[in-house]
């Protein structure tokens, strides 16, 4: 493992061979013919902290030693007020669908990529400083990020990785007291809030936006270059060239991961076309939220007053993203080739399903595909909409019961409002039939389902708790999430204490999440 100061960027950075708009300095124009530009974290001048860091990521990742987390280097660097050497600071310059309209060029306004670095176990990483300024993209924006949203991006990656959901990674998170507006008071006060930093990583950063910027701006040679990039680099079974392949694959990884998030009770809130991932990982982590108690309309994000990125419309709002990543590929398929994109887009929904029920039939213990598992999920999912049951804690809970001998204690909180449901015996006798055919013990069924539902995932109301502490300088619920959510499926004693297991406390009923960040 290195010290900070044995520590650099890979060279050479390979994200300098796209074109990079020549302009050094950050102020904010369209650049057209550009994939990157130039552009300078601006430092933070008051009162830096660390806030916390990932020691899996500096360990595993980044082939640091996590005690250099207490020098003072570390957090200048996290900060971007001190560049490690090798770094080549740039901007992406990407487009996108926001809402369904398209919104023209957007690109990193307040992220800047800071260089790559491939570990000792020859992985590729881009690392990201985001809310280190302005940059060519910022538009109207002051290119900071403040700490409500990076704790909930710190806190939220991290634990969607222990969840073995594929996303980006976050290093850690340092705070000033550089002050910025968001929002208002009630009263229409202004209210101040702290700025911070989060160093993330990705294997590559580049989105559906990526591409479609430089297909509407007709510049082909250009879309052509991120492209065979993304396949050389990352999908590097596609035979170069072979863009249709490349579709379907994006195609199949996407309806993995959405499926991922449904089984998790995970709502992004944001799906827009520059928030997905070429490599189908969960990026911007904004107005997102895991379900509380089970209700597929539930919309995080409280600007999305149509409820576009409900839980429930998440696949759909997928497919149609991969029809406008099969548009921005246009220029790069011949005539017969679009037809078949066409076709491909067209499977998403029968890839989506065969993936859902594989991760529920996990969910619910069994170990191979029986005759009725369908119904068996529908079954269940319908009491526990109808019951309003909690979603995480059901198939926790679910996975602590005999099914041949059903006794209910405080622990199996949960459950109760579906056991008294009218479906409720003939979902259990279904059950326990399935159970028998696929050949498991009971305790089997148990103990797959504890690796597979979590006891515990990041609440809304959870982070909020670690935000109004940390806004008053106490990173205690910060550091005590940030262990917990990296062991999920484990219990902890103080996480215990403070409820995370238990039904969400009453304030956080009214609790909404502001998309301004
Ligand atoms: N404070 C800000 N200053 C400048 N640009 C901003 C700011 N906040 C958001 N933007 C820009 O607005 C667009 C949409 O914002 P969105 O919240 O989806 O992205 P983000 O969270 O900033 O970045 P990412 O998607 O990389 O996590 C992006 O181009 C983003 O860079």
């Amino acid at each position: 493992m290195k010290s900070l100061s044995e520590w650099s960027f890979t060279e050479p950075n390979l994200l300098v061979q796209f074109p990079i708009d020549p302009i050094k300095e950050n102020y904010i124009r369209r650049v057209p013919g550009c994939v990157f530009s130039h552009a300078t974290p601006t430092p933070l001048k008051t009162q830096l902290q660390l806030v916390s860091a990932s020691h899996d990521v500096l360990e595993n990742i980044l082939d640091l030693n996590p005690i250099e987390e207490a020098n003072p280097v570390f957090a200048k660097f996290i900060a971007g007020n001190q560049l490690l050497p090798g770094s080549v600071t740039i901007a992406h310059r990407y487009g996108g669908y926001q809402f369904g309209y398209w919104a023209d060029q957007l690109g990193d306004g307040r992220a800047i990529t800071l260089g790559e670095y491939v570990n000792s176990k020859g992985n590729r990483w881009e690392l990201q400083l985001k809310g280190a300024g302005k940059t060519p993209y910022s538009r109207n924006g002051d290119g900071r990020a403040v700490l409500r949203s990076s704790i909930r991006e710190y806190l939220c990656s991290e634990a969607m990785h222990a969840l073995g959901i594929p996303t980006s990674r976050a290093a850690a998170i340092v705070v000033s007291k550089d002050m910025v507006v968001r929002d208002q008071f009630y009263n229409g006060r202004m209210k101040y809030e702290p700025t911070a930093v989060v160093l993330r990583l990705a294997p590559t950063w580049f989105r559906i936006g990526s591409l479609e910027i430089l297909t509407r701006e007709k510049e082909i040679k250009n879309l052509k270059q991120v492209v065979d990039f993304t396949i050389e680099h990352h999908m590097p079974t596609i035979p170069q060239g072979n863009y249709l392949k490349f579709l379907e694959t994006v195609l199949e990884q996407s309806a993995a991961l959405v499926s991922l998030w449904m089984a998790h009770g995970f709502t992004h809130g944001v799906l827009n076309t520059d928030n997905m991932s070429l490599l189908s990982i969960t990026i911007d982590y904004g107005p997102f939220g895991f379900l509380d108690s089970y209700n597929p309309s539930f919309v995080p994000n409280h600007s999305d007053d149509e409820g576009r990125y409900s839980y429930l419309n998440q696949p759909k709002i997928f497919k149609w993203n991969m029809a406008r990543l099969a548009d921005a590929l246009q220029p790069l398929l011949s005539a017969e080739e679009q037809k078949e994109a066409a076709a491909t887009i067209g499977r998403f929904d029968e890839i989506y399903q065969q993936q859902f029920i594989s991760i529920f039939r996990r969910k619910l213990g069994l170990s191979k595909a029986a005759k009725d598992e369908d119904k068996l999920v529908q079954l269940l999912l319908d009491m526990m909409q109808q019951r309003r049951a909690d979603f995480t804690q059901t198939f926790r809970q679910l996975g602590a019961i005999h099914l041949d001998n059903i006794e209910l204690g405080e622990e199996h909180w949960a459950l109760h409002s579906i056991t008294t449901h009218p479906s409720f015996s003939e979902f259990i006798s279904l059950y326990q039939k399935i159970v028998q055919e696929t050949g498991i013990s009971d305790e089997e069924r148990c103990r797959v389902m504890n690796g597979v539902n979590p006891r515990y995932v990041l609440h809304n109301w959870m982070a909020e708790a670690a935000i109004r502490q940390a806004e008053k300088d106490d990173f205690h619920l910060t550091h005590l999430l940030s262990k917990v959510l990296s062991k999920p499926y484990d219990k902890d004693d103080e996480a215990e204490s403070l409820g995370f297991s238990n039904p969400p406390p009453d304030w956080a009923c009214s609790l909404r999440v502001s998309c301004s960040s």
